[in-house]
C-alpha cells in the first residue's frame, strides 16, 4: 500500500465486518452471484444468463407491485395505486432498455451455445405468465408447461381462479359511476379478457368528462401507459429474436418469430384503446 492511497477508514468508514452485517450479507450476494452457470464455453452465454436473471428479478418486483396495487385499489387507496402502477411501467421501461445489451450478441455468438439450452425457453417463464394472468391475459393452456412443478402451477391456477386486476378495475369503474347497485359485468375467470361493450361505454363516459371522473381517468391512463410499455417489450423481443435467429423454430417448440408476432396482437385492456376512436 502506498503512502498516498486515501484511506476512507480514517474518516470513519467501517472497514471490518467480522461481527456486523455487510452489504453482501444483506443482499445475499454469495447466493445470487453463484447462480450463473454457463453450460458451454461460449463467451456470450454469461450475457445471456445475466440478461434473463435480471429480467426475472425485475419481473419479481413488478408482481410485488401489482399485488400491492390490487390490494390498495380494493381498499380505496388510489394515490398508492397510481404510484405503484407508475413504478411497474418504469420497470418495463428498464426491461425495454436492457435489450440494447443483448443486441450486442450476433447470430454467430448465439449459435455457439444455443444447443446447450435444450428445450428450455422464455415460454416457460412462470413470472412472465403470472404478469399476464394478473393483468387479464389468461390463457389456461399456458399452465401445462408448469405441470412438473406443482407449487408453481398451483400459484398460476390460483391467479386464474380469482378476478384479474383489470376485473377489479372494471368493478371500481362501475361502482364509482353507478353506485352500489351498479350492474357490473361478470369477471371473465380462467380465460383471456374479451372486450365488453358496456365496459367501453363506461370508460367513454369517463373520457368524455375527465374533470368529473378524474380518478378513474388517471387510472385508465396508468393502465394505457403500462400496456404501452408492455407492447414495446413484446416488439423489442420479437425484433431481437428475428435479428438473432431469423425464422428458426424456437427451442420451446413454437414457430418462433411467427408465434411472437401473433402475441403482438394481444390487447390487455381493449376497451381503453377502442374508446379513443369514438371520442
Ligand atoms: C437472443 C435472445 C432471445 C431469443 C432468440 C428468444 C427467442 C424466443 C422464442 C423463439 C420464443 C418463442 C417460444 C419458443 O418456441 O421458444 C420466445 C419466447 C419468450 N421469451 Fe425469448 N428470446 C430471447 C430473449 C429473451 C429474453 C431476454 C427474455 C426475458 C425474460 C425472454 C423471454 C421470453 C418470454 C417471456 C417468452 C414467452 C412469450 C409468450 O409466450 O408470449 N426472451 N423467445
Ligand atoms: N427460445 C430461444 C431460447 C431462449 O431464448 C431461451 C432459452 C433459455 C432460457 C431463456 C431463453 N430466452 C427466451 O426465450 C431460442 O429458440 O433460441
Amino acid at each position: 500500500m502506498t503512502e498516498s492511497a486515501y484511506n476512507p477508514g480514517s474518516e470513519g468508514a467501517r472497514m471490518s465486518f467480522a461481527d456486523a452485517m455487510s452489504y453482501g450479507d444483506y443482499l445475499c450476494l454469495d447466493g445470487l452471484l453463484s447462480q450463473q452457470k454457463p453450460l458451454s464455453g461460449a463467451h456470450d452465454e454469461m450475457l445471456f444468463i445475466i440478461q434473463h436473471q435480471t429480467s426475472e428479478l425485475w419481473m419479481k418486483l413488478a408482481i410485488h407491485e401489482m399485488a400491492a396495487a390490487r390490494e390498495a385499489m380494493n381498499a380505496g387507496r388510489m394515490p398508492h395505486v397510481f404510484k405503484m402502477l407508475a413504478r411497474v411501467s418504469r420497470i418495463f421501461e428498464q426491461l425495454n432498455n436492457a435489450w440494447d445489451v443483448l443486441r450486442t450478441m450476433t447470430p454467430a455468438d448465439y449459435t455457439r451455445f444455443r444447443e446447450a439450452l435444450g428445450p428450455s425457453s422464455g415460454f416457460q417463464s412462470y413470472q412472465y405468465r403470472m404478469i399476464e394472468y394478473i393483468l387479464g391475459n389468461r390463457n389456461p393452456n399456458m399452465l401445462k408447461p408448469h405441470e412438473h412443478v406443482p407449487e408453481v402451477q398451483a400459484m398460476l391456477q390460483a391467479e386464474l381462479a380469482r378476478p384479474s386486476f383489470y376485473d377489479d378495475v372494471i368493478r371500481l369503474l362501475f361502482t364509482t359511476i353507478d353506485g352500489p347497485d351498479a350492474e357490473i359485468p361478470a369477471p371473465q375467470l380462467g380465460q383471456p379478457h374479451q372486450p365488453v361493450e358496456a365496459v367501453q361505454e363506461k370508460w367513454t363516459q369517463v373520457y368524455q368528462d375527465v374533470d368529473r371522473w378524474w380518478t378513474l381517468y388517471e387510472l385508465g391512463e396508468k393502465l394505457v401507459d403500462l400496456e404501452d410499455y408492455f407492447r414495446r417489450w413484446r416488439f423489442n423481443h420479437v425484433t431481437t429474436v428475428e435479428r438473432v435467429i431469423g425464422f428458426k423454430r424456437g427451442t420451446g417448440g413454437t414457430s418462433g418469430v411467427q408465434y411472437l408476432r401473433r402475441m403482438l396482437e394481444v390487447e390487455l385492456f381493449p376497451e381503453l384503446w377502442h374508446l379513443r376512436g369514438g371520442l
